[in-house]
């Protein structure tokens, strides 16, 4: 029996231990100690991918390092002054219409015949028939009254009435903050395909960022496969996470409101969704608009949606506007693509039509081709 003893205690240990541990790990995983069973997201959150301009990685010395390439996220140009740096796209698409207003000011006494070439010269650029009989008849009431002439006199009442038709107070800024404590500013960006929607996302994110906001980006354009991809490109080379659906043709809510889900789990400052731009019917649209919205305001409220519209279609344009603008309950217009045009009065047609101002401007591919508008900015621009 002596001999057994040193064998016998520790099996005795082993046995108790083994009995113990039976009773308690099952009692554990009924408890909260584990987690639950997960079933897959819908929704993926993509950390940033390496920024496309990332410097290719040297040869690593260890494995750890092949693993993790370093990132180099872009620091976006400053937002302040942008419209002004990029002038000079403005004056070369407003060039017509500036140059051609203030040839035809700069006449000795203005017949009959110069004032329809001033008003046919803005209909041309797309300034619509009710604002640029407003602005003809200012224009003739001052040269009566003041009886202009010199070439510096003219363009500075065409400039101030310029200004003035392109609305110097409406409120353009873009509400980003969000409105109760702890949850993030949302914005909601749509429009027709092809407009410049995710561009304007991607762009948006690097004006924020540029501006010290926190952003978390959501892939709802379902409908382009590659418009994911699009936008997560856009968001890592600025540090910036996306939201997007694990299969193409995913519930464009369901991608919004993870999004927001996440923006506000993470403590972000703004939430930008990006949307599928297919004009179906009307009554699709607004259910699908509809539904995004109201998911979206269950986790926190929009506070901006921007309608993007691309200045070169002119009034197919503004029909699309009016029927986004009934569906969408716009709050501000995006409108890019104002380097390809000569027609810059488009930004007082659509102003007009849709009653809520443009606060954006798209003019180029480059990544901070974006800038908030300015109606005297603006005004200056395609003055040249
Ligand atoms: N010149 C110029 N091109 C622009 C501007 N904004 C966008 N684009 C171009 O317009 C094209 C369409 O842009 P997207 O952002 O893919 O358009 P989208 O509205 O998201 O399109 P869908 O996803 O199909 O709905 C791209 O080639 C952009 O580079 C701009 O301000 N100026």
């Amino acid at each position: 029996m002596t001999d057994v003893l040193p064998w016998l205690i520790p099996l005795l240990v082993v046995v108790v231990l083994g009995a113990v541990a039976a009773l308690v790990v099952p009692r554990t995983r009924r408890g909260k100690q584990l987690p639950p069973v997960v079933t897959p997201p819908p929704t993926t959150v993509q950390p940033p991918r390496p920024a496309e301009t990332a410097p290719e990685p040297a040869a690593p010395d260890t494995a750890e390092a092949a693993a993790a390439p370093a990132v180099t996220l872009e620091r976006p140009a400053p937002t302040a002054g942008r419209l002004v740096r990029l002038r000079d796209r403005l004056a070369r698409s407003g060039s017509p219409l500036g140059a051609r207003l203030l040839a035809v000011l700069s006449r000795d006494h203005l017949t009959e015949d110069d004032w329809d070439e001033l008003e046919e010269t803005l209909l041309l650029a797309d300034v619509g028939a009710g604002p640029a009989g407003e602005l003809i008849d200012a224009l003739r009431t001052r040269v009566r009254v003041e009886g202009v002439s010199d070439p510096v006199a003219v363009r500075t009442m065409l400039r101030e009435e310029l200004i003035t038709l392109v609305g110097p107070d409406l409120d353009r800024t873009l509400h980003t903050q969000g409105t109760a404590p702890g949850t993030p500013g949302v914005v909601l960006v749509v429009g027709v395909n092809g407009t410049g929607k995710t561009t304007t996302v991607g762009k948006l994110a690097r004006v924020l960022v540029a501006d010290g906001d926190t952003v978390v980006l959501g892939a709802a354009d379902t409908f382009r496969a590659a418009a994911a991809d699009q936008l997560q490109t856009w968001g890592s080379r600025v540090g910036v996470p996306t939201v997007r659906a694990d299969r193409d043709g995913a519930d464009p809510a369901a991608v919004a409101f993870d999004a927001v889900k996440q923006g506000k789990a993470d403590g972000v400052d703004v939430v930008l969704v990006d949307t599928a731009g297919r004009l179906q019917n009307k009554a699709g649209l607004m259910d699908e608009l509809g539904k995004i919205s109201r998911v979206i305001t269950r986790e926190a409220a929009l506070t901006e949606v921007l309608l993007v519209l691309d200045a070169t279609t002119g009034q197919n344009g503004l029909q699309q506007a009016r029927v986004f603008g009934e569906v969408a309950g716009v709050t501000g217009i995006v409108l890019t693509k104002l380097d390809g045009t000569a027609k810059g009065g488009i930004v007082v047609a659509v102003q007009r039509e849709l009653g809520v101002p443009v606060k954006l401007v798209g003019l180029g591919e480059g990544p901070d081709d974006l800038a908030p508008f300015d109606a005297a900015q603006f005004v200056d621009g395609i003055l040249g």
